[in-house]
């Protein structure tokens, strides 16, 4: 089994890189395969160990999931699905918890087991919970799970606020309400590329979701769905942790199959820095310069700037002249690669939810662990810009998120391995 990575660093990285289908779109995504009546076939898919997750998931729940190809998934839903999503899987993965959402839309009733916290924060689904009750469920806690159970009447369209834009709550309210009475209107949703995909999705099976992208979702509910064949989105973070490799190594990489607006915000405090960024077709040319200045973050719900490119940026910022100050905004404990890239010679301080780096600093290969999945691309990216080996336990986070990352980082020259 492999258990950690080797980088061997120092090597400004040249080439190409095709970036795989995005995995945050796609696990919403295979949840609604739940839905429909007939199956559907899902494209772009990453080959990813949260992706198996989910499809474990599904198939206990009574789905048949087939693999085309290593990209194509052909998802069959059950006639009759089962209710209940057991601790195994939620455990390992959090995002099982979006199966509740079509579960009540299906059966009007789901029992999942409670996700616990994880390295970034404490995670709760008060949100999701909130949402579903609001539609006429009722909400029971008890050994460890939530069920979730409609009235006799099933579910009922209803005006939901959301405290705070959750990703997870608007996925999931969104298709817990695709089969209910009347209409259901989202306000403050969040406004994620990722919600927007399964908007996508939900609406080419015949639901009528209007305004995804947007702050404010309405959904008419449908009386069924049927299969589709649907495309993921490309990983935006996937794709913006390899513009920060061609930057933070003195490179240069056109990243491929991107959509640049969704880097927005990346691309903007790249060019902030001084790494030239230019637009190519579906693609992104990442062009390193000799200097970078530090600047200032701050993650945000979409369309700010995004807590899963936070951790790469600050390797980055490490790097570059003069102080900057990221400010964490969207979970409470996004820090833990400070102290591994501190091991690599970083200079940062951290205060609360703020973390202020002071730079150039000149890092060396160290042993380091990936404490969550992007602390862990933190710590690859600065790997990679270090002399001398760095060597990366705990992979498995990493795996959860990075297709092929070891091929794609060699193709463009890196020394870099999975060892066991
Ligand atoms: C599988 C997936 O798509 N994961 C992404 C999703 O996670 P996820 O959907 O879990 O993130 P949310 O947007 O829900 O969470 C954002 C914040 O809201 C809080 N919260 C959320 C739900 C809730 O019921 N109550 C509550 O308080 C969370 O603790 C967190 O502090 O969006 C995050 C924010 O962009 C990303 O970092 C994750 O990569
Ligand atoms: C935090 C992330 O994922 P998850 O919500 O699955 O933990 C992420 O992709 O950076």
């Amino acid at each position: 089994m492999v258990t950690k990575l080797v980088i061997r660093g120092g090597k400004p990285l040249y080439g190409k890189i095709r970036v795989s289908g995005s995995k945050n779109a796609v696990l919403p995504i295979i949840a609604a395969c739940l839905l429909p009546n007939s199956a559907c076939t899902l494209e772009d898919v990453p080959d990813l160990a949260d992706v198996h997750i989910i499809c474990r998931v599904l198939e206990t729940l009574g789905a048949g999931i087939t693999w085309l190809n290593s990209s194509t998934l052909i998802i069959e839903p059950p006639e009759k699905p089962r209710t209940e999503a057991p601790y195994e899987f939620v455990r390992k993965m959090r995002a099982s918890f979006l199966v509740m959402g079509p579960l009540l839309a299906r059966t009007g009733i789901a029992s999942i087991s409670l996700p616990g916290g994880c390295a970034i924060g404490s995670r709760p689904v008060d949100l999701h919970l909130k949402g579903f009750n609001m539609l006429g469920a009722r909400i029971e806690h008890g050994y460890g799970s939530v069920l979730a159970e409609a009235g006799v009447n099933g579910l009922q369209g209803e005006k939901i606020y959301l405290d705070f834009p959750s990703v997870g709550a608007t996925e999931n309210i969104m298709m817990a309400a695709v089969m209910a009475k009347g209409q259901t209107i989202i306000e403050n949703a969040a406004e994620e590329p990722e919600v927007v995909d399964l908007a996508n999705f939900i609406n080419a099976m015949g639901g009528k979701i209007k305004g995804a992208g947007t702050k404010v979702i309405r959904i008419n509910g449908v009386k069924e769905l049927h299969g589709v064949t649907h495309s993921v989105i490309p990983d935006r973070i996937e794709a913006g942790t390899y513009m920060v490799a061609a930057a933070i190594t003195g490179g240069d990489i056109i990243v491929e199959n991107v959509i640049l607006d969704h880097l927005k915000p990346v691309a903007a405090k790249l060019k902030e820095m001084g790494v030239q960024v230019q637009e190519l077709e579906n693609a992104v040319r990442v062009t390193a310069s000799e200097q970078y200045h530090a600047v200032d973050i701050k993650t945000m719900p979409y369309p700010g700037f995004p807590t899963d490119m936070q951790p790469q940026m600050m390797a980055l910022m490490t790097v570059a002249k003069g102080t900057g100050i990221i400010t964490e905004t969207v979970f409470e404990n996004r820090f833990m690669h400070v102290s591994e890239l501190k091991r690599m010679g970083a200079r940062i301080k951290v205060e609360g939810r703020m973390a202020v780096t002071e730079g150039p600093a000149r890092l060396t290969g160290a042993y380091v662990k990936a404490t969550d999945l992007r602390a862990g691309a933190a710590v690859v990216l600065a790997g990679l810009s270090s002399r001398g080996e760095t060597v990366v336990g705990k992979v498995e986070h990493i795996m959860r998120g990075y297709e092929k990352l070891t091929e794609k980082l060699k193709s463009v020259g890196a020394d870099i391995e999975y060892r066991d």
